[in-house]
């Protein structure tokens, strides 16, 4: 690359795009790749602080910015996602639709100690709507080694680094609220409304609900009868530690294959979570039921978008667990 005294740029080429910044007010191109310098533009880049210009000079070990971004567009950019155009060097993705955003970070990091390859990414496993940019590239500019491209390639072979997963909408939710305080009609139900509204923002409604007392064999019997109706079971009230707490018991003797019981995410740390038949199943406690935020409330886009939830998931959300 060539550097230029502005002043005798007029009639030349610009080659990437000129930010400018406006502080409170505006951030963007004020000149883009390809334009010709003109008279009246001097004075202009001049405010911007630019007294010389780049003028690109071909190398074919080096890629310019806005072709690098491309070339990382291609290899990084998984299903449900679109690009923004490259402004300043830099695309966005953007999620198509609703859904759950997963990234891998092992491959991220990697990319990211190629050297001057950058992709900024929103956390792993969050719920995402359309249009909302959920990654972007760059490269640290102004040109790249060719090689540090290839190097990407080679880190990407095979692999998915990013994609936006659907939630499925049309899973049947079984509710089992046990407690006899609720089956004897001492209080009233509060779980139903409550899971309603957690579910019914992922467009989740296909919701039914049984009440069930404080006996295992009752509660397990049900959880056998729902698993062939429903395809995640509920079950909410006696996850914890008085002599009439039999939920997680109940739930152990369904022929369920347990994952965890016990999170280390409060509210949440008397979640249970398991499979039966491959349908997943949970015990929620109170602090779940009531709470705006849980372990519940982070795994549940997971779930409806069809993830197998490890024991490894678990105990990794200790770190930034404590949720309130
Ligand atoms: N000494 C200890 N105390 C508590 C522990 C502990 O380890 N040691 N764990 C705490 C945690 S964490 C939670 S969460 C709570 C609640 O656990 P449970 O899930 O067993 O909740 P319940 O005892 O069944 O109910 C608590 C409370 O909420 C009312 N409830 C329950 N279900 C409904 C419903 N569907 N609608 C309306 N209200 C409901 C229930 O009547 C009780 O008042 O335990 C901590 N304590
Ligand atoms: O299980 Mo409790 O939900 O930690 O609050």
């Amino acid at each position: 690359m060539k550097k230029i005294n502005v002043k005798e740029a007029v009639g030349m080429t610009l080659c990437h795009d000129i930010t400018e910044i406006i502080p409170g007010g505006f951030k963007g191109a004020k000149f883009l790749k390809g334009h010709i310098i003109r008279e009246d533009d001097v004075e202009v880049l001049l405010s911007l602080g630019k007294e010389n210009i780049y003028i690109w000079e071909e190398d074919e070990n080096f890629v310019h910015e806005n072709d690098a971004a491309e070339f990382i567009r291609k290899q990084v950019m998984g299903n449900g996602m679109s690009a923004s155009e490259v402004r300043e060097g830099k695309i966005n993705f953007v999620a198509e639709y609703d859904g759950l955003y997963k990234i891998n970070t092992e491959l991220l990091n990697k990319i990211n100690s190629i050297g001057e390859i950058i992709i900024a990414s929103k956390f792993n496993n969050i719920p995402v709507k359309k249009g909302e940019t959920v990654a972007a590239t760059r490269i640290i500019p102004l040109r790249i080694e060719k090689k540090q491209l290839e190097e990407l390639e080679e880190i990407m072979k095979d692999n998915v680094l990013m994609e936006i997963k659907r939630i499925n909408q049309d899973l049947k939710i079984g509710i089992i609220t046990t407690g006899n305080e609720i089956f004897y009609g001492r209080i009233k139900d509060k779980a139903r409304e409550a899971l309603g509204e957690k579910l019914g923002k992922y467009g989740v409604t296909n919701i039914v609900q049984v009440f069930m007392p404080d006996k295992k064999e009752k509660i397990t019997a049900k959880i056998k009868e729902l698993t062939d109706d429903t395809d995640i079971i509920l079950c909410t009230g006696g996850m914890s530690i008085d002599p009439d707490d039999v939920t997680p018991d109940a739930i152990k003797e369904s022929g369920c294959e347990m994952v965890t019981y016990g999170t280390p995410v409060l509210p949440g740390a008397m979640f249970l979570l398991g499979y039966v038949k491959e349908k997943v199943i949970m015990g929620l406690p109170g602090g779940v039921v009531f709470s705006k935020n849980s372990v519940f409330d982070l795994l549940l886009p997971r779930i409806l978008a069809g993830d197998i939830i490890t024991k490894k998931d678990i105990i990794e959300m200790g770190h930034g667990g404590l949720l309130s």
